[in-house]
């Protein structure tokens, strides 16, 4: 049997998910993010989180104009300065991160100082595949993240969650197929499998870019049930997280303590099926 995982030191907590209007100027997208955050800072948000692709309208096809590197990009400097101004922790969305000849999907985290905490490039991506850190500790508690489509694959919040995180918050962006499908089954999915808090962040949606976001950005409690969501229009969503919750309702329904790893078959060993099903370890 495998033992509970240690809860960091955590406090409640006030979050904001800032569901950004988004158009083709990027140094607009910047100003406007910026007041976004401060507004949701004078409104009591500790963790302020924006959506993915903040900064350029979403596409892999825009990313190329759009892109740029962490170290001394524009974008990068207004997170930090924003974070500090405001005094909070902020999961700066995502932007297209331009390094060595390649564009990455990539997250930012800065702590109330201005301070980067944390990086993660967005894991399952088409033709980008790069693993990142996807935790980092804040006052309140480690907190985990992942990017949107990262929000489809359920090891990474398990492995968040059984290294102590009290939230998994993905900045994403579904659309009008995959939105109203599974945008709220996969965080509700894996808020009550790991019994964790599970926000996500939209753009706004825009009925003139190419991409249409569905919205909806919400929060979801370790109970699995929504406790603050909205429609697609331009707004913040604001949601008390209390990592006391995470602790309760592990104390109530045991999972960490009654999971049988000695039974269980390896899942990060990768297994070869034949045409009857059969599978092999490889
Ligand atoms: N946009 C994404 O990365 C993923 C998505 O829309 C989905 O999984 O659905």
């Amino acid at each position: 049997m495998s033992k509970a995982p240690i809860l960091s030191p955590s406090s409640p907590f006030k979050l904001a998910l800032i569901q950004l209007a988004i158009g083709a100027d990027k140094s607009k997208n910047l100003q406007h993010a910026k007041s976004k955050i401060l507004e949701a800072a004078r409104h009591g948000a500790n963790v302020v989180v924006l959506p993915e692709c903040f900064n350029s309208p979403y596409g892999t096809n825009f990313f190329p104009e759009y892109a740029e590197p962490l170290d001394g990009g524009d974008s990068v400097a207004m997170l930090s300065s924003a974070a500090k101004e405001a005094g909070i922790y902020l999961i700066g969305g995502s932007i297209p991160e331009s390094r060595q000849g390649k564009i990455y999907n990539t997250l930012t985290a800065y702590d109330p100082t201005g301070k980067l905490i944390g990086v993660h490039n967005k894991v399952h991506l088409f033709d980008i595949d790069v693993p990142g850190k996807i935790r980092f500790k804040a006052k309140y508690g480690k907190i985990g993240v992942g990017i949107c489509y990262d929000m489809r694959f359920p090891e990474l919040a398990t492995v968040a969650a059984r290294k102590g995180c009290v939230a998994m918050i993905y900045p994403g962006a579904f659309n009008m197929t995959t939105g109203p499908l599974h945008w709220e089954l996969l965080q509700r999915a894996r808020a009550v499998d790991n019994q964790m808090y599970v926000a996500a962040c939209s753009p706004a949606r825009d009925l003139e870019a190419s991409y249409h976001a569905w919205g909806h950005s919400t929060v979801v409690d370790p109970t699995g049930a929504v406790i603050a969501t909205c429609e697609e229009s331009e707004t913040i969503v604001y949601a008390d997280v209390d990592p006391a919750q995470v602790e309760t309702i592990r104390s109530s329904i045991p999972l960490y303590t009654q999971r049988r790893f000695d039974i269980y078959d390896d899942v990060s060993e990768s297994v070869a099926f034949d045409d009857e099903g059969n599978g092999t370890k490889k």
